[in-house]
C-alpha cells in the first residue's frame, strides 16, 4: 500500500469573516499531481500556505503521513519545496548566490552544479548578474531551478507558469511530470490546463467546495 502521502482534513478557511473552503478534504499520494483550481480570491494561495504549513487553518489539519505537520515538523519540512506565487529570490544577489543560499539550507542536495541547474532553465550567460536585473520570467526561471537543486519528495508551487514562455512551460511541466514518475508528489496551482504526458493531472476545485 502506498502510504506517502499529504492529506488535508476537514479544512476551514476564513479570511475576513468570509469563508473561503470548508470542510474540505483530499489526499495526494506519491505519484500523483494536484492540481487547485477556483476562482481569483476563491483561496487557491491560502490553501498552499495552510498545506506548507505557513498559515493555520480556522479548522482541520495538514497530515503527512499520517501525522499532522506541526507534529511531524523536521521530516515533512525536510521533504518539502514549496515555490510561491511571488519568485522569492533574492534580489541582490546573483542567481548563483542564491542557489547556494537554497543548497547551504538543505542536507540532500542534487547531483547537479547550480550552473548546471541555471542552465537547464535557460539561464546560461545570466549566472553572476544580480537577480533583480533580470526579466520577470527569468526570475521564476532562478526560483524554478531550486527544484533541481534540492531533493524533496513533496513540491508545492503556486502559478509556477507564471511570466514564463512556451519553451520554459513545456520543460517546467517535462520536470512536474518526471517528478512524479519518480514517486514525488505535487500539488500545484494554475490558471491553464496543466499538460503531463506520463501523469494524470488531478484537480480541486474549490469553487465547487462551498456549493
Ligand atoms: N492575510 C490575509 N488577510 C486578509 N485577507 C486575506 C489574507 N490572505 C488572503 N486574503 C484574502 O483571501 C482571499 C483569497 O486569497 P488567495 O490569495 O488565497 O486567493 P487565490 O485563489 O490564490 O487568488 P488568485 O487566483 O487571484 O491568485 C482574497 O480575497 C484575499 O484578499
Amino acid at each position: 500500500m502506498n502510504k506517502t502521502v499529504l492529506a488535508g482534513q476537514q479544512l476551514q478557511c476564513i479570511r475576513d469573516e468570509r469563508i473561503l473552503f470548508d470542510q474540505l478534504s483530499f489526499q495526494v499520494h506519491a505519484g500523483e499531481i494536484l492540481q487547485i483550481e477556483g476562482r481569483n480570491g476563491s483561496g487557491k494561495t491560502s490553501l498552499l500556505r495552510i498545506l506548507c504549513g505557513l498559515a493555520l487553518p480556522s479548522e482541520g489539519e495538514v497530515l503527512w503521513c499520517g501525522q499532522s505537520i506541526e507534529r511531524a515538523a523536521n521530516e515533512f519540512r525536510s521533504e518539502l519545496i514549496y515555490v510561491g506565487h511571488y519568485p522569492g529570490v533574492k534580489a541582490d544577489l546573483t542567481p548563483l548566490e542564491n542557489l547556494a543560499f537554497v543548497r547551504s539550507l538543505t542536507a540532500q542536495s542534487q547531483a547537479i552544479s547550480d550552473e548546471q541547474a541555471l542552465a537547464q532553465f535557460g539561464l546560461y550567460g545570466f549566472e553572476d548578474v544580480p537577480t533583480r536585473t533580470l526579466s520577470a520570467g527569468q526570475q521564476r526561471r532562478v526560483a524554478l531551478a531550486r527544484l533541481f537543486v534540492r531533493q524533496a519528495q513533496v513540491w508545492i508551487l503556486d502559478e509556477p507558469f507564471t511570466s514564463l514562455d512556451k519553451t520554459a512551460i513545456k520543460m517546467l511541466e517535462q520536470l512536474i511530470d518526471n517528478h512524479a514518475q519518480s514517486g514525488g508528489l505535487v500539488v500545484l496551482t494554475s490558471h491553464h490546463p496543466v499538460h503531463c504526458p506520463k501523469t494524470p493531472v488531478l484537480t480541486l476545485d474549490l469553487n465547487a467546495s462551498l456549493g
